[in-house]
């Protein structure tokens, strides 16, 4: 059946509804002419084109086509150069290795930071060592020097003490740290001995937990959180009241720098006075390797530091103990020797509870034995018991002393307008009662279970980095090396008169330096090689001569 047809819908409206679409409609026109206007931007005009009637006409569409080309071709090029540059700083945000590379400004100057940064890591540890040092001596104006109570005099540095003294208006303490360590009757002889000389704090230093033998649970102590109360530290107040007297006398706010040898408990001392584990504390020598601002109140700053840089011409017990192993090669067996020479054997016996021996190694299998020490095949390990004698020998439970001298004589560098002028601004009768106080609180080992040690006196340090022994050598390097290049010219018939003088005259300086190289070398050969000897050779490859000698 054929489908009706659908009716077409009407157009037709009343006229009222009409006349207002119509109106409504001028209106919106109305509406955006006005906007364009505002914006003032006009429709763009219709490009008339070329009229038929101009001559070359062709020619002309042409040239406006190429046009047209070439201006694509533009904008294409640098979009193109805008995407590489947001990939490369893309690049430069993520891998920070790849920022070297670039020669950008910003670039650049990391560039230079990485230089300086290779250059260091390239640097001799120990002349950072020394630079550190330095530093801290100048900065402060009160220096603690930290003694470990077993062997005191072998914990002082004739030179560094030379240092400050040479730098006027600065005063010098010593912090008689371990005293835990030693029989309350050495602390006490000790005490009146160093006396006589410059200020002396008996220190016991708070202990973390970490650095109890395996045998005692660890604990995990928070970073900052206050250490436990068995850990107790004797003598924190006896020093606080000697620099804040100090502060008070001075009437500024002062710096107060901790100095010493490795593992005599700089870092520990400062912990104990700031009761916060703020500086790494462990057994390993030479932990501490820069300069380390400590707040303790508004008028004082302590100041950590890294240790001296011993001097290879000591003797091989003071090479032993105050070597930092994280700078120096020290043969174990070797230094471990040195040390077991100058303690009293039977009291060693006894406390090792070892067999008499007649020499070291004797001692070392017998020890390696008794601390079930063995090797693969189970032969006692004798490298590691020399390990871990040595170790103990610097740590902090094993309990040895030294007597002082009988008589005291001042050291060189010493006199006494200096012991004056350093006890001046101390309040040391209220030190005096302290340090009373703090030797009747510490607990003490028993002289009878305690070993004798003999010690080997004042321990000679550098502190000038360029008489460093590989710094020494280095320079002299560099010297033979000048000389060659030197002879290679005049043969060459190069050198003119003018730069032949110059380069034939030795400057004072190169004449020290000669000298000293020279000193060092005959030192060295007198002097026990224990430490330097592989050390010298080994560095010697491994620094970078070149970029160093500036
Ligand atoms: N028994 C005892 N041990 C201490 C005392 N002071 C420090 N020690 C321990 O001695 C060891 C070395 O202490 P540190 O404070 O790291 O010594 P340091 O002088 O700062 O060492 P470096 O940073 O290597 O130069 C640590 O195992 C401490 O626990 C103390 O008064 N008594």
């Amino acid at each position: 059946m054929k489908r009706p047809k659908l009716k077409k819908a009407s157009k037709r409206m009343t006229c009222h509804k009409r006349y207002k679409i119509q109106k409504k409609v001028r209106e919106h026109h109305r509406k955006l002419r006005k906007e364009a206007k505002k914006r003032g931007r006009k429709k763009p005009r219709k490009d008339p084109g070329v009229p038929n009637s101009a001559p070359f006409k062709e020619a002309l569409l042409r040239e406006a086509e190429l046009r047209k080309q070439q201006l694509e071709e533009l904008k294409q090029q640098q979009k193109l150069d805008r995407q590489n540059e947001r990939n490369k700083k893309r690049k430069l945000e993520t891998d920070p290795d790849v920022k070297l590379s670039n020669t950008e400004p910003v670039t650049e100057e990391l560039g230079q930071r990485k230089a300086k940064k290779a250059k260091t890591s390239k640097q001799n540890p120990k002349r950072l060592y020394c630079q550190e040092l330095k530093k801290v001596i100048e900065a402060s104006d009160v220096v603690l020097e930290v003694l470990d109570a077993r062997d005191p005099l072998g914990c002082r540095c004739p030179q560094v003490e030379e240092a400050i003294i040479r730098g006027g208006q600065k005063k010098l303490v010593l912090v008689l740290n371990k005293s835990d360590l030693v029989p309350k009757e050495n602390l006490e002889n000790w005490l009146s001995y160093l006396n006589k000389e410059l200020p002396t704090v008996v220190f016991k230093a708070s202990t973390q937990q970490k650095d109890k033998r395996k045998r005692i649970k660890l604990v995990k102590v928070k970073k900052k959180a206050a250490l436990s109360k068995s850990e107790v530290c004797v003598g924190k107040q006896g020093l606080w009241k000697l620099l804040e007297g100090f502060q008070k006398t001075s009437g500024k706010a002062i710096h107060v720098g901790v100095i010493g040898f490795p593992n005599v408990g700089k870092s520990s001392v400062i912990n104990s006075l700031k009761q916060e584990q703020i500086c790494s504390v462990g057994v390993s020598m030479g932990l501490t390797r820069c300069m380390q601002l400590v707040p303790l109140d508004k008028q004082i700053t302590i100041i950590d530091s890294p240790c001296f840089i011993v001097s290879p011409l000591n003797s091989a017990p003071a090479l032993a103990l105050r070597s930092p192993a994280s700078i120096e090669v020290v043969r174990p067996l070797e230094a471990a020797s040195a040390i077991l020479s100058q303690a009293d054997a039977q009291q060693v016996v006894l406390k090792f509870t070892v067999p008499v021996f007649t020499n070291s190694l004797e001692f070392f299998t017998s020890f390696a034995q008794r601390r079930g020490l063995h090797q693969k095949g189970g032969s006692p390990n004798v490298e590691g018991a020399a390990k871990v004698l040595w170790s103990e020998w610097t740590g902090a439970f094993l309990g040895y002393y030294c007597h002082p001298p009988a008589s005291w004589t001042p050291p060189p560098h010493f006199n006494e307008s200096i012991v004056t002028d350093m006890k001046w601004g101390f309040d040391l009768e209220e030190l005096e009662k302290n340090n009373a106080h703090s030797i009747q609180a510490i607990k003490s080992p028993h002289l009878a279970s305690s070993i004798l040690f003999q010690s080997s006196g004042l321990t000679n340090g550098v502190i000038d980095e360029n008489d460093i022994p590989e710094e020494l050598l280095k320079q002299k390097k560099q010297k033979q090396e000048q000389e060659s290049y030197e002879d290679v010219k005049m043969d060459q018939g190069i050198v003119d008169e003018e730069g032949d003088d110059e380069s034939l005259a030795m400057s004072p300086a190169e004449e020290a330096c000669e000298t000293l190289s020279e000193k060092s070398r005959a030192d060295k050969q007198s002097a026990p090689s224990f430490v330097l000897d592989k050390m010298t050779e080994e560095e010697d490859d491994v620094y970078d001569f070149s970029t160093d000698y500036v």
